[in-house]
């Protein structure tokens, strides 16, 4: 068993010591001052479940380390504006290069196309993506709680706070949910898949429910492909989803979003 993890966060280190290298943090801090205002990703989260309706944040990703290629033919704001007439409350873009084949101008094509609030969907590290995230016009940032320690997290979620953004906090077993409730983020995602061995499993969804306070929005992450697998979530009490693959599979991905969650 290789941890995948592992290799994506050594890897990840080399870039941003390469892209401060590029641009500085005095220079990035000079660009945030100028950015746009966010959109309220949190808010629209939200805001779907209190009208009674899933809360789906729909990602546009390209390949992924365990799937290969997932979408050959590959246009983000045509996706994006595609998700938002199907139904989704978010976008979530993988901007991860090396192992995801994602893109910083994904990110922009997506969030220019359309007026959804968007995650940057990448493995922060450093708090340099931080400031590079809100350059970039994210929403909101994901802080995976496997990449990061108790400190890293706390002062990346304040951080994120300052600059306007939502935060995601990720976790996937109950020593990161643990650590990750002192975060004060809305946002608290299971991600089903086990990112050192990329096993899949909605029971980590299940197991973790009863644990998360009812001031979190629990949002369930990964594997979600079939209309049982949502009903089995909602029946829960899990009303908050982070879909891609199963959309990204589709000639028309929010179309798949609202056939997914018609019923
Ligand atoms: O394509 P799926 O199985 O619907 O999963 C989407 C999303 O949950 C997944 O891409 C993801 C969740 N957390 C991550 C962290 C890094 C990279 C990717 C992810």
């Amino acid at each position: 068993m290789h941890d995948v993890l592992k290799r994506i966060l050594a890897r990840k280190q080399e870039e941003v010591a390469e892209r401060r290298e590029r641009v500085s943090l005095f220079e990035l801090k000079a660009r945030v001052a100028s950015s746009p205002p966010v959109r309220g990703f949190a808010d629209a989260v939200e805001a779907k479940i209190v009208a009674g309706l899933p809360a789906v944040i729909a990602e546009i990703k390209k390949a992924s380390p365990s799937k290969g290629m997932i979408r050959p033919d590959f246009h983000p704001a045509e996706i994006a504006r595609s998700y938002e007439a199907g139904g989704a409350a978010c976008l979530s873009v993988l901007t991860d290069i090396d192992f995801f084949q994602g893109s910083d101008a994904y990110l922009r094509q997506a969030r220019a196309a359309c007026s959804l609030p968007v995650l940057r969907k990448d493995f922060i590290v450093d708090a340099y993506q931080l400031q590079e995230a809100r350059v970039l016009g994210a929403d909101c940032v994901l802080l995976i709680a496997a990449a990061l320690d108790d400190r890293q997290l706390s002062e990346f979620a304040f951080i994120a706070d300052e600059l306007g953004m939502d935060v995601l906090v990720e976790v996937h077993d109950l020593d990161e949910l643990e650590r990750s409730l002192p975060i004060p983020a809305r946002l608290l995602g299971i991600n089903n898949r086990n990112l050192r061995t990329f096993e899949v499993s909605l029971q980590a969804t299940l197991d973790l429910k009863a644990m998360v306070p009812n001031d979190r929005v629990l949002v369930t992450e990964s594997g979600i492909v079939a209309p049982a697998d949502v009903q089995l979530m909602r029946d829960a009490g899990v009303h908050a989803f982070l879909v891609g693959e199963a959309f990204m599979r589709q000639p028309d991905p929010g179309r798949a979003l609202s056939d997914l969650f018609a019923a």
